[in-house]
């Protein structure tokens, strides 16, 4: 088989604005191409489609992955090409990658396969700019209060309580923590401070929650720089930021267009991871796809115990959306890992690992069915190592808990690989559905923990030094009704990463909480999870190279 930028660089391309207008009837003045191949639609289009029914929503989740990830968003759009090949009008809907997974361990996040958004190079790298101005964005407001602390601090920030950390948009373990401000008076005033990734970024998750840039701009007023010394609270609108930091998001703001290997439209826009953020594409692009479609395939960042739960509890929660089928992927190869199986040796038949590790599916299903009241398939992703008696013994084991799994070969065949699938969820989204939170509003914030760490990850309960139940107790009195956003690791229903399958009695360990006044959620930090990734020992960087003539090679 061909690598993925191979198969990506042979497909035939259709001029986007051709294409939007052909199978949309988007006329070319409400979009805005960057290049031949992508572009921003325009708000006057978006507005326009006001008055229309919303299509069927369906969200692709999956089980807890391994590092290399178990194809959500191959699925995603290996499932949008075959609904557009069954006769329906589909679109798809995922997130912009980031730069550091992409050189880091886990590349890009275009698809795989024949199921894959182009053009990749351009998708995985620069794209249309987005996680450029919203680091740009965050940064300025880190500028801005820093300069008011040299030009004489007026609002009496105590440079030991800052809440607002600068971004950069890579793995780069030696900004986490950083002393800044060094050289003398000309250089400004010392202090500690520390770099996130720009996905875990407050400006991408208000981008990502909002529906038009007046809103946006609120939010952006709304974010906490830090606190003064007499204990007060000091945000980016007594900076006068937001207007800046709005200007800065301009076009980000827009939702981006791109097309399949199938030449179906594609929705690509907003970027938060679902380890540290809260793992979901932009309302504005789901919103607008729901309007244009009758069907829209959409993914939450890594397992349903994460992307998922943030998906409804605060995407779905803050826009009105409600999902009619989730799609849950699982990989052999993953079962086998949550099984004991050493990731060198995944590609070996193993039935009693298999067995052993789809504890870890079963929970997943459970959850989405029983937790929040969804129809769900699964999906299983087949690769070219899963054996016969594996998948049936997979097959059988979904079927014994009440659940249908079907294979899905999108990765070698396109959408021609995942009809199967694309029938089901026809099917699916009319079937019973009983949609539900996992808490309420006004539950209190330590119970939103609680209920999150208990129902979903099997936790006996959660765990905080008292500094940090002091801090949640007073975020209690002042935004109770916010919800959780849970930062952990992705590899495991615990905190610890090397918990596989589906552990029980653990405590969820709390180390840090972060409330986000913009985004209007509570970044709730467990374990040692970082929200500044690092890079391997030998990062995929290592691999990726460009010709004379501009061809790169190694992006995966
Ligand atoms: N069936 C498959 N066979 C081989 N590789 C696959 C398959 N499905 C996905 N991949 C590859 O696995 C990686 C993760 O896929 P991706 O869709 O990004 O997963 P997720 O969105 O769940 O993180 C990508 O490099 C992709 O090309
Ligand atoms: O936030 C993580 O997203 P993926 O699971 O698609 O890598
Ligand atoms: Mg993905």
């Amino acid at each position: 088989m061909l690598s993925d930028i191979e198969i990506a660089r042979q497909a035939t391309l259709r001029p986007i604005v051709e294409l939007a207008q052909d199978r949309f009837g988007i006329a070319p003045e409400h979009l805005d191409p960057y290049g031949h191949y992508k572009a921003k639609l325009s708000f006057d289009y978006i507005q326009s489609l006001q008055d229309r029914p919303d299509g069927k929503l369906i969200l692709v989740t999956a089980i807890s992955p391994t590092p290399a990830g178990e194809g959500k968003t191959t699925t995603t759009v290996g499932l949008g090409d075959a609904l557009n090949r069954i006769g329906k009008k589909a679109l798809i809907c995922l997130r912009e990658p980031s730069l550091g997974p992409c050189f880091g361990i886990k590349g890009g996040a275009a698809g795989g396969g024949r199921a894959q958004v182009v053009p990749m190079e351009d998708i995985n790298l620069h794209f249309t700019g987005d996680f450029h101005a919203i680091g740009v964005a965050h940064n300025l407001l880190s500028a801005l209060a820093d300069n008011h602390i040299h030009h004489g601090n007026a609002l009496d920030l105590d440079v030991r309580q800052m809440a607002w950390k600068r971004v950069i948009d890579m793995n780069d373990r030696n900004l986490r923590q950083i002393v800044e401000g060094l050289g003398g008076r000309v250089n400004g005033v010392p202090r500690e401070d520390g770099f996130d990734i720009v996905v875990a970024s407050e400006v991408m998750a208000i981008l990502c929650l909002v529906d038009d840039l007046g809103e946006l701009k609120r939010q952006l007023g709304k974010v906490l720089v830090g606190h003064s010394r007499g204990g007060g609270k000091v945000f980016a609108r007594d900076l006068k930021a937001q207007g800046a930091m709005a200007a800065l998001l301009k076009d980000a703001i827009r939702p981006n267009l791109v097309q399949t290997l199938e030449n179906n439209l594609a929705f690509v826009h907003g970027g938060p991871f679902a380890n540290i953020a809260h793992g979901c594409n932009t309302a504005i692009a789901t919103k607008t796809a729901l309007k244009m479609a009758d069907y829209v395939v959409t993914e939450a960042g890594f397992g349903a115990d994460l992307g998922a739960e943030k998906f409804i509890d605060i995407k779905c929660r803050k826009t009105g959306l409600r999902p009619d089928a989730v799609v849950l992927v699982a990989t052999v190869r993953a079962l086998k890992m949550h099984g004991g199986v050493p990731k060198d040796a995944l590609q070996e038949e193993n039935l009693a690992a298999l067995e052993t590790g789809f504890a870890n599916l079963e929970r997943h299903f459970r959850n989405i069915r029983e937790q929040f009241g969804l129809p769900c398939v699964v999906a299983i992703n087949h690769f070219v190592s899963d054996t016969e008696a594996e998948i049936r013994l997979l097959t059988e084991k979904v079927a014994a808990i009440g659940g249908k799994a079907l294979v899905c070969r999108h990765w070698a065949e396109g959408g021609a690989g995942a009809e199967t699938l694309a029938r089901e969820v026809v099917n699916l989204v009319s079937a019973p559905n009983q949609f539900r939170f996992l808490y309420e509003d006004d539950l209190p914030l330590w119970e939103k923990i609680k209920t999150i760490a208990t129902r979903l990850y099997g936790a006996a309960g959660v765990s905080a030094d008292s500094k940090v139940r002091r801090q949640i107790e007073a975020l209690d009195r002042e935004c109770r009704h916010f919800p959780i956003c849970m930062a952990k690791t992705q590899y495991s229903f615990a905190c610890d990463p090397e918990l596989r399958g589906a552990p029980t009695g653990h405590t969820v360990t709390i180390r840090e909480v972060r409330p986000a006044y913009g985004a209007e959620f509570i970044v709730v930090i467990c374990g040692n999870i970082m929200t500044m990734p690092g890079l391997p020992k030998s990062p995929a960087a290592e691999r990726i190279d460009i010709d004379e003539n501009g061809q790169i090679s190694g992006l995966f």
